[in-house]
């Protein structure tokens, strides 16, 4: 089974807008849960444009499903994650200025640096994972710095596919297939919406879970959370 883990770095957009507690993280994520979501996912950005550190503290007790944190694994966020012990943490190699997640590791450039990093996390009882893009000397790569999982970067599919052009599938597939046989667990996120998950989830053998933000919040400001998320779990099932 797909688990749908539920980005809620918008909402905290959202309520950073105003600067006041409108809408309110936690309740959204107490509903979130409520509607069937499998996982809450955070990614507290160092200038805390949206998940703020505290958020991340406050979320913990409530939080009963899947608590994914991801982010660039500098001092403060290795920090916060050790401190906080979520389910899992997923590596991603951000600028501290990029406007969101736009690349994934070079596993073989780091793999001493990611080895080191992972093996603390792991020292800890927290489930490691690391966002990659679909090459297949990445997904080696990040076999060897013992890392739990991969999350594959799902970017280009779904500009791709939102062109019509399925084929740009066949790198997720390919590198799917190679995770399975290396025994990587395989994750994926960016871009992933109602319009493309399923196709996505059909052609990525043994995919455990999606994270998912941006575009759900979006769809949502239509279709409402509740009926957004259903429709993510009816594509999943
Ligand atoms: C790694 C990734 O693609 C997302 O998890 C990221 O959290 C999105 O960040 P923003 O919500 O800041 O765009
Ligand atoms: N890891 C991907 C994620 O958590 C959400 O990405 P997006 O759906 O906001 O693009």
């Amino acid at each position: 089974m797909t688990k749908l883990s539920v980005n809620i770095n918008k909402i905290a957009t959202l309520r950073n807008a105003r600067g006041g507690n409108m809408p309110n993280l936690l309740k959204v994520a107490k509903d979130v849960q409520k509607f069937g979501a499998q996982g809450i996912t955070i990614h507290p950005r160092p200038d805390e444009r949206h998940i703020r550190y505290q958020d991340a503290y406050d979320l913990k007790p409530i939080v009963n499903v899947e608590y994914n944190m991801e982010g660039n694994p500098m001092d403060n966020f290795m920090k916060l994650v050790l401190e906080i012990k979520p389910t899992q943490v997923t590596l991603v190699p951000d600028a501290v200025d990029a406007i969101t997640s736009n690349a994934g590791w070079d596993t073989v450039k780091h793999k001493d640096y990611l080895k080191e990093v992972i093996a603390e996390f792991k020292r800890n009882g927290i489930r490691t994972s690391i966002f990659v893009d679909p090459e297949l000397k990445m997904i080696e790569g990040a076999a060897e710095t013992g890392t739990d999982r991969i999350e594959l970067y799902t970017e280009e599919f779904a500009d791709q596919y939102s062109l019509g052009n399925k084929n740009a599938i066949i790198p997720y597939t390919e590198s799917a297939v190679l995770a399975n046989n290396l025994n990587l667990g395989i994750n994926a996120g960016h871009d992933l919406s109602l319009e493309n998950i399923k196709f996505f989830k059909e052609n990525v053998p043994n995919l455990l879970e999606v994270s998912i933000g941006h575009a759900l919040i979006c769809e949502s400001l239509y279709g409402g959370l509740e009926k957004v998320i259903g429709g993510y779990l009816k594509r999943l099932s």
